[in-house]
């Protein structure tokens, strides 16, 4: 598995770079944190790495080929391998489905997809929710309940649940702490870096929390006004060079 950007840069409108020249690599295994302020493009590098939005110059692969919303065939395939959680689990669950049902939903989409830990023969579809539901750490009984029915940390269980029942080598998190108390957050994060463990799959990560960032990944790049300001390994988190808005991040967040 590899993630490759080279060089991206894209404009919603002309003159207004939401990202600029944006380059790097993600290697099988990895967990890469991006974080930025409010504006700094986090949210289009999201919609751009998953293929939903187009970019105007550069390049991006997933294992050598090419990721662009204008690549049906190719973005198909890549949606087998990639799977992505959101901020807001609320609008990404149906209200009106039983949470075993938005639970199977790639696994609807990916019928040829056997993930190993759904070998068990026999499952029927409410028992592979069911252990997909053990996976994040919630009860099996839940499968029958519906999305408002959930505390806003559950929900985001679910969707965790839902993105890994098909096992993607790549999993893509967009702010998916932001919307919870803080010893929710800390839940959350403990359980992505255990299934990280478990699964060793590729996470990329991007929030505005640099705290957060810090405690799960092991390779950050700052960005700035949709610019690369700063990239580095967790170990050179306070290494005397780091870039001074690195540093102001590092400061306003207390973990100095
Ligand atoms: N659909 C759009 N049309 C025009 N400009 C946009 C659009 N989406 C984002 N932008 C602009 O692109 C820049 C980056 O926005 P983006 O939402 O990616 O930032 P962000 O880091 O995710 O911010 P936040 O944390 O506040 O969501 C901003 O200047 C924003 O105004």
């Amino acid at each position: 598995m590899s993630v490759i950007v080279e060089c991206l840069s894209k404009q919603y409108s002309k003159g207004i770079s939401a990202l600029d020249n944006i380059s790097f690599r993600v290697k099988a295994g990895e967990c890469l944190g991006i974080v930025g302020e409010s504006g700094s493009g986090k949210s289009t590098l999201a919609r751009v790495l998953l293929g939903l939005e187009p970019y105007n110059e550069g390049n991006l692969t997933f294992n050598g080929k090419p990721i662009a919303p204008k690549k049906r065939a190719l973005l198909r395939q890549y949606r087998k391998s990639v799977q992505m959680i959101f901020q807001d689990s609320t609008s990404t669950l149906n209200p009106k489905l039983p949470i075993w049902k938005s639970i199977l939903e790639p696994l609807d989409n990916f019928k040829e997809v056997t993930p190993s830990f759904l070998t068990a023969e026999g499952l029927s579809r409410k028992e592979m929710a069911e252990e997909l539901l053990a996976l994040v750490g919630l009860d099996k009984q839940m499968v029958d309940r519906y999305p408002g029915e959930l505390s806003g940390g559950q929900k985001q269980r679910v969707s965790i649940a839902r993105a890994l029942s098909i096992e993607p080598s790549l999993l893509v998190c967009d702010e998916p702490t932001a919307s919870l108390d803080v010893t929710v957050q800390v839940q959350i994060l403990r359980l992505l870096k255990d299934l990280q463990k478990k699964t060793n799959m590729t996470i990329i990560f991007i929030s505005h929390d640099i705290r957060a960032v810090t405690f799960l990944c092991e390779k950050v790049i700052v960005l700035r006004n949709g610019s690369i300001v700063d990239q580095f390994q967790l170990a050179e988190l306070y290494h005397k060079d780091r870039h001074s808005y690195t540093k102001a991040l590092i400061r306003a967040a207390s973990i100095e």
